[in-house]
């Protein structure tokens, strides 16, 4: 995954703020400079109650090391809830590594990076398994497996199972359905609208698989040449700064994280928000937001679970791909019982969803 937008080429999280946010309830974490690279790697552990920790290894431009701390912390705890809730036996974790403002990343420093990466995944002696995640791919990883047995995600020359976008957006579109179904009383996405914002791996295999299913498609992107995407598929194109208020049954987030602000969450003029990027609220507030809106939201967490689910169940030898079809398909299912579970109790989705996570981390124990 490559996160093109131009005005991102950097992370600022300001981490002092959101560092004391964050309790740092995980169990592990290594922070190591790598000894090829030069670059801070930070392995977080969040959790391994469920199975060994499964999440991608991110290595992007970060102002301060602690940004990448504060990223990384965030992360893995995120990955505890999307693994639980998927119903896989892993825990969460994510690896970070930082690239300092300004470094040029050479395909000859990748290549150290996940050298040094797989040396520090190593040392943990199995709690952790990484894989791709932005700024890394499974090219990559196969470098990375080259020090250590726990990766996965490699290139399928290379006895891996590839990369993951398909299965999510097949998770993501599943979960659309059971959206519209909640909403309408009907799983048909013929005529209904929707809003994608973002046109990368995931959202460019949404807009087709939607598109195929009929649905009407507005599209988005910070990359004005994904343009072509919509008139391929006969869609309407707006400016990514008006994506969130265009009329339409749901607005699709596929780009960045933080895009549900109390700011843009009074400017929808849709029923409801399903989409693939991770982090959709800006704090915990956006979720209680929604519902006075009487706005549904999917939780990014259990809706974008079909890529980890792919790279996990895919990954064992001998997989039932008919199989591991079927558990990215149950995403949808996953999500209706969300929804059901929050209006029962008259609670958010958000923390509908945390409930069943936990339901699976407390069983564990
Ligand atoms: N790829 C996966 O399997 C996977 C799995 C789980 C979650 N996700 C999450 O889904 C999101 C998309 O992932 P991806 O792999 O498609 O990434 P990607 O980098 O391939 O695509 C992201 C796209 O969003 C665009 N974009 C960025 N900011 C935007 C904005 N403000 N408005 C409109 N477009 C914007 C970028 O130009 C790019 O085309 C990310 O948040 C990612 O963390 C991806």
């Amino acid at each position: 995954m490559t996160l093109a937008a131009p005005a991102l080429d950097h992370v600022d999280l300001r981490t002092p703020e959101i560092l004391a946010a964050i309790e740092p309830d995980h169990e592990r974490i290594l922070i190591t400079t790598g000894p090829r690279s030069g670059l801070t790697i930070i392995v977080a552990v969040h959790s391994t109650r469920l199975g060994q920790a499964l999440g991608g290894a991110r290595m992007w431009t970060y102002a301060h090391w602690t940004d990448a701390l504060a990223d990384a912390l965030r992360l893995s705890q995120a990955m505890t809830l999307k693994n639980a809730a998927a119903g896989l036996l892993r825990g969460g974790g994510k690896a970070v590594i930082r690239v300092p403002v300004g470094t040029a990343v050479t395909p000859e420093l990748k290549r150290q990076a996940m050298l040094d990466l797989g040396d520090a995944v190593a040392s943990l002696g199995g709690a952790y398994m990484t894989a791709e995640d932005v700024g890394t791919s499974a090219d990559l990883m196969a470098i990375v497996a080259e020090r250590t047995e726990h990766v996965c995600g490699l290139p399928a020359e290379q006895g891996g199972v590839g990369e993951p976008a398909d299965a999510t957006a097949a998770g993501v579109h599943a979960g659309i359905v059971a959206t519209v179904a909640e909403l309408f009383g009907s799983e048909s996405l013929g005529g209904r609208h929707f809003c994608i914002a973002g046109l990368g791996q995931v959202g460019g295999r949404l807009a087709r698989s939607l598109a195929r299913a009929g649905a009407r498609l507005t599209l988005s992107d910070v990359v004005p040449s994904k343009r072509e995407l919509a008139d391929e598929l006969g869609a309407a194109w707006v400016e990514p700064e008006d994506a969130h208020r265009v009329v339409a049954d749901v607005f699709v987030p596929c780009g960045l994280g933080g895009v549900l602000t109390p700011e843009t969450i009074a400017e929808l003029r849709v029923r409801a928000v399903v989409g693939a990027a991770n982090n959709q609220l800006s704090s915990r507030e956006s979720a209680a937001l929604l519902a006075e809106r009487g706005i549904l939201w999917a939780p990014d967490f259990v809706v974008n679970g079909g890529g980890v689910i792919y790279l996990d169940l895919a990954s064992v030898p001998g997989a039932d791909e008919a199989l591991v079809g079927e558990r990215v398909g149950a995403i949808g299912e996953t999500l209706a019982g969300v929804y059901r579970e929050s209006a029962a109790r008259g609670i958010t989705t958000l923390a509908a969803a945390e409930r069943l996570a936990f339901a699976r981390l407390d069983a564990a124990r």
